[in-house]
């Protein structure tokens, strides 16, 4: 699985222990930045990680902004994308098993090293689940 990952200047931090995460469970990613702190904005990079995945080149990605609003707010502008802003691993879970978002967001001024990664091992072990979840998400894109 391949895993795009992008922050704004306040998820720089907490991005680095995510990559670090991702190499030690042997998943296939990519920084898309930002490479330092210094101010950013963040629909430059929610755009440009939902785009790569939107695009297929991603299978998922994974966004960090102070709040998560933000950054997934830019994301779900992309066709195609779910971004779920997640505060606990129990969302981090419905988020793939009923809404089979392929973006995970989170904030990183409200969760350290330890949240992230119970976030993450949530994401990761949970798969859609089809069924009504499916007639409903198909449901998303058909919005005028
Ligand atoms: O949380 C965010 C957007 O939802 C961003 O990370 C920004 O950091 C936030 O808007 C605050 O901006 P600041 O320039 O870091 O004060």
């Amino acid at each position: 699985m391949k895993i795009a990952v992008g922050s704004d200047h306040a998820g720089v931090e907490l991005k680095k222990f995510v990559l670090s995460w991702l190499e030690k469970h042997c998943y296939d990613f990519e920084d898309m930045g930002p490479y330092s702190a210094e101010s950013v904005d963040y629909p430059d990079y929610g755009h440009k990680v939902a785009e790569a995945v939107a695009r297929g080149d991603f299978d998922q990605g994974i966004l960090m902004c102070g709040t998560g609003i933000g950054i997934s707010i830019a994301a779900n502008k992309v066709k195609g994308v779910r971004a779920a802003n997640v505060c606990n691993p129990e969302y981090a879970a419905l988020a793939r098993q009923h809404n089979d978002a392929n973006v995970l967001a989170f904030g990183a001024r409200f969760n350290d090293d330890s949240s992230a990664a119970k976030i993450l091992e949530s994401w990761f072990a949970s798969e859609f689940e089809g069924g009504r979840h499916q007639r409903r998400v198909d449901k998303i894109e058909f919005c005028c």
